[in-house]
């Protein structure tokens, strides 16, 4: 039986994630060290032995280089990439900017995690002028005026992703042996809530480390198999810890 598989990335360090700022849709670049464990996670995939015949990413630049930092260093520069604003972060509303602590300081612990975690709950959505507004930025030139966030929960993260899910992705994985997606922390949770299952609670405690590859495996009728991340489970149970926090 060949089994096909799909690798998860979560990008490298950004800048915000460095000063603990909500990103969201801004598009923020890498840090130094963002740039070196993404060409880790590059090195863990080729170690694998896993190859891929084609590559998912959003329209941010932090996923975007992450990506090529990952195919450079398997000699993959070349495979098709197709970038979807679908696989944007979730939109963090008027959130994005603001520092998580002090954001939990003055919200408090329990308003700031539902923001971040919770399935329904968006945070304050931007206001319709505010220059942030993705009807502004010419990337999205192309998407229906109303399709673009001006805040998102995981669910509305989830309602815009599924789409491109059904009708590209997973399609892509009948014709390909293996497929890479380099995106963001929650909307790849929105994947893996997808593929898993889980449940509408239990995914606020899933919380994914930037850079570390997490492989499903598919059997010929593709369902999934297998599901695991690489690299030393103790240090990952430590990222993921961090990623929790607000701290
Ligand atoms: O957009 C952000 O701030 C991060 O990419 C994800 O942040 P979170 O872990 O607070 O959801």
């Amino acid at each position: 039986m060949k089994i096909k598989k799909l690798a998860l990335v979560r990008h490298g360090e950004s800048i915000w994630n460095r000063e603990n700022r909500f990103t969201g849709w801004t598009d923020v670049d890498l840090t130094a060290e963002g740039v070196e464990e993404s060409y880790r996670a590059g090195d863990m995939l080729r170690e694998e032995g896993l190859t891929f015949d084609m590559a998912f990413t959003s329209y941010l630049k932090r996923a975007i280089k992450s990506l090529d930092c990952i195919l450079d260093r398997m000699n993959l520069d070349w495979i098709p990439v197709e970038k979807s604003w679908r696989l944007n972060e979730k939109h963090y509303g008027a959130l994005q900017g603001l520092n998580k602590g002090e954001t939990a300081d003055r919200y408090g612990g329990e308003l700031v995690q539902l923001w971040r975690r919770s399935y329904n709950t968006p945070p304050e959505p931007l206001t319709e002028d505010d220059p942030r507004n993705p009807r502004f930025d010419i990337r999205y030139r192309d998407v229906p005026p109303d399709d673009l966030p001006l805040s998102e929960s995981l669910k509305d993260t989830i309602n815009r992703l599924m789409p491109y899910w059904n009708d590209t992705i997973f399609p892509s994985l009948s014709e390909r042996d293996n497929i890479l997606i380099v995106a963001h922390g929650n909307s790849l949770r929105g994947i893996v809530k997808h593929l898993k299952n889980i449940s509408d609670d239990d995914i606020a405690g899933l919380n994914l480390p930037t850079a570390i590859p997490y492989i499903f495996e598919f059997d010929s009728d593709l369902k999934v198999v297998n599901d695991y991340f690489l690299g030393n489970p103790e240090e990952i149970e430590k990222m993921m810890k961090e990623t929790a926090s607000v701290r």
